[in-house]
């Protein structure tokens, strides 16, 4: 998907939610176990009744590896299942020597037909360009991350003097365009995501950490919005298990909905 299609798909739902399918055995609901593929049935309800609201959906590929070969299988089973129009994570958090990036980019753009890949910076140019490669397909690079950890290397001055998600930011610009790279900027954030903006400010952002980990989606539209919006904010746990029991997927809905009505207040406000 390009940058135009993603921007289109905003303005059509006024919503930029990103439901987040991070399904773990020991939280979805206990009639579901029995199903022949209990991750593949928890996702499928869940894209059911929450795509009305939704422009992206990131699967973490952690919680379907975990489960081994089955685990993949039930991925790109998925996968197949999102709305075309719907623009699909891969967050896989990858990024290695030039050649191993490489087949890490056809695994999730050839293999199985994501729009995109979260790429972690750290090795530098030659370990993220191999995703870049991929006509349509985005790398969303890991900047300022929602976690406590963050701030042990992401928030420490460099040998540049500026924190080290700035010099992430302004040397990755040299790789990758808005059309094809966004970054990761935790909801957790505050006003830094607001210097980020300024670093990149015509870039996507992908937005995680609203919900679960308590970041406002005020604060990051308020700091991170631009004219195009240009923000995808992440619910996962918020929303897949906003309840355990068989209502779980219509639960799912109701949290969508309401984020994306926040959202429209937000996209309308920015608009005047
Ligand atoms: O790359 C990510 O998606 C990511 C980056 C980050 O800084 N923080 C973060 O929480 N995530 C992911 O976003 C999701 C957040 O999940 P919830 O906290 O349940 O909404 C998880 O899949 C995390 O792995």
């Amino acid at each position: 998907m390009n940058r135009s299609q993603l921007i289109a798909q905003i303005e059509y739902k006024s919503s930029f939610l990103c439901v987040g399918l991070d399904p773990d055995l020991d939280k979805i609901p206990a009639h579901l176990k029995s199903e022949p593929d209990p991750i593949f049935s928890f996702c499928k309800e869940i894209v059911e009744e929450t795509a009305d609201y939704a422009v992206a959906y990131k699967p973490n590929i952690a919680f379907f590896e975990a489960l081994g070969p089955k685990g993949w299988e039930s991925l790109q089973k998925v996968l197949d299942i999102i709305p075309k129009e719907i623009f699909t994570i891969a967050d896989a958090k990858r990024g290695d020597i030039g050649n191993t990036s490489k087949l890490y980019a056809k695994a999730f753009f050839e293999s199985m037909d994501f729009d995109s890949i979260t790429v972690a910076p750290y090795m530098g140019a030659d370990s993220v360009t191999p995703f870049l490669e991929f006509e349509n397909k985005w790398v969303i690079l890991l900047a300022l991350t929602s976690n406590a950890g963050s701030q042990d290397f992401q928030t420490i001055e460099d040998g540049h003097c500026k924190p080290l998600f700035h010099s992430v930011i302004e040397k990755s610009q040299e790789w990758g365009s808005p059309e094809n790279m966004m970054y990761v900027v935790g909801a957790t954030r505050g006003e830094l995501i607001g210097e980020v903006r300024t670093l990149a400010p015509d870039h996507f952002f992908l937005v995680p950490g609203v919900g679960a980990q308590g970041g406002s989606l005020a604060e990051v539209a308020r700091y991170g919005m631009n004219a195009n919006c240009s923000l995808l904010v992440n619910s996962s746990r918020g929303i897949i298990y906003a309840s355990n029991g068989k209502d779980f997927a219509k639960a799912a809905r109701n949290e969508a909905k309401k984020l994306q009505e926040e959202m429209s207040v937000l996209l309308e406000k920015h608009r005047k």
